[in-house]
């Protein structure tokens, strides 16, 4: 045996014997949450998912990370590593407290899959749903213990029919938890070069966050919208299988996420066409609750008040006087009188604070006030 050969083993042999000792504890770690989990089903109805605390527990140990790679001089262990190995972890714990089923914006592959999969690990079972809408029936009907809907892109802002689906008082799901993902798009299409694309499809929001790449590179492709990036490519490919139709699938070009090429033929002709590089989309966990408090949260709510003068300051004054940092508005038509908007508000804090409870109560309490809390959860980071 070389020396290299023999160093190699020597080392590998103490790996494989630290492989045994991570496997016994996060076997000790199941165990343990399996008991947290017969304590709460012994309690009632206490969730058995409670995103704050997993987000408290994610943050402790990126800290401790960091203060071990500094004090011993170490390279740093990246941050996105500790998050995806405690994301499977944890969620493998969760799954020996109950088994769960996530809803989201489906085929298999979209964004909001991986947004969901980066939130809930490998273990839980996956729904895909053709709408929005459905995604939040599934939740609604208890045939998906949670779901992932994208809610606003950085630069392309809000996903509208999200909004307009919390808008609807009728429906009875919070936001426990958000999710912000890095997003990058790629061009996909069977056509010889780009002189060759006469169709581009994809949903709305990347059509737009690629509009200026579409426009110095694609200035006279027609843009055609699908419920979502993955469908998009289906239908190219329904298109090529069928060899008929109004579609000529080989002037077809798609854009959407790399996994495009796990779920179709397409060849990705063209890497990262999104304007922006820090390109980024945030999205909510949708449930039967919302999530106690973590030490660094937000809440998010819809509201309206009497349609007259002032009436945003009207609404953002309760905040400011108490110092609330908002983080986001949006309006929305309130869809029942003309020219009457819904106001979709985040702020910083927990709805249990005392001070966001008081502004809450003050807006109730204003001519003609309504707001609806859509829940509490952790501020997250981009992914
Ligand atoms: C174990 C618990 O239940 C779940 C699993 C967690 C874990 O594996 O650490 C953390 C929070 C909950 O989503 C708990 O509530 O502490």
């Amino acid at each position: 045996m070389g020396d290299l050969e023999e160093k190699l083993n020597e080392l590998r042999i103490a790996i494989d014997a630290v492989d045994d000792e991570v496997l016994d504890l996060i076997r000790k770690r199941a165990q343990l949450a399996a008991q947290v989990g017969e304590a709460k089903q012994n309690k009632g109805n206490a969730p058995f998912y409670v995103p704050s605390r997993e987000a408290s527990i994610i943050r402790r140990l990126l800290a401790r990370n960091a203060d071990a790679a500094h004090a011993s001089h170490e390279t740093k262990i990246s941050d996105e590593a500790i998050h995806g190995i405690y994301r499977e972890i944890i969620g493998a714990c969760l799954a020996l407290e109950h088994p769960m089923t996530i809803a989201y914006l489906g085929p298999e592959g979209t964004f909001s899959h991986t947004a969901a999969t980066r939130q809930f690990g490998a273990t839980p079972k996956y729904l895909p749903c053709s709408s929005l809408e459905l995604v939040f029936d599934e939740v609604e009907a208890g045939r998906a213990t949670y779901g992932v809907v994208p809610v606003e892109n950085a630069f392309e802002g809000a996903v509208t029919p999200t909004l307009d689906l919390f808008a609807d008082m009728e429906r009875d799901v919070y936001i426990c938890a958000e999710v912000q993902l890095s997003i990058h798009h790629h061009l996909f299409t069977y056509a010889e070069s780009l002189e060759d694309i006469d169709v581009v499809i994809s949903h709305p929001q990347p059509l737009g966050q690629c509009r200026d790449w579409l426009a110095s590179h694609l200035p006279n492709a027609q843009l055609m919208e699908s419920s979502s990036t993955i469908r998009g490519a289906q239908i190219v490919e329904e298109a090529k299988a069928s060899g008929s139709g109004a579609l000529d699938w080989q002037k077809c070009a798609v854009i959407g996420p790399y996994s495009i090429v796990d779920q179709s033929d397409l060849p990705l002709v063209q890497r990262n066409i999104e304007d922006f590089h820090d390109n980024t989309t945030r999205f909510f966990v949708i449930g039967k609750h919302d999530s106690p408090a973590s030490g660094e949260d937000k809440t998010s709510m819809v509201m309206s008040i009497k349609d007259e003068p002032g009436v945003l300051h009207n609404l953002i004054s309760s905040f400011a006087t108490r110092g609330i940092g908002l983080t986001r508005i949006e309006s929305r038509p309130s869809k029942k009188k003309l020219w009457e908007y819904v106001f979709f508000v985040d702020v910083q804090g927990h709805r249990d604070d005392a001070e966001v409870a008081a502004a809450i109560a003050e807006i109730q309490a204003k001519p003609g006030g309504f707001i609806k809390v859509l829940g509490s959860y952790p501020v997250s980071k981009p992914l």
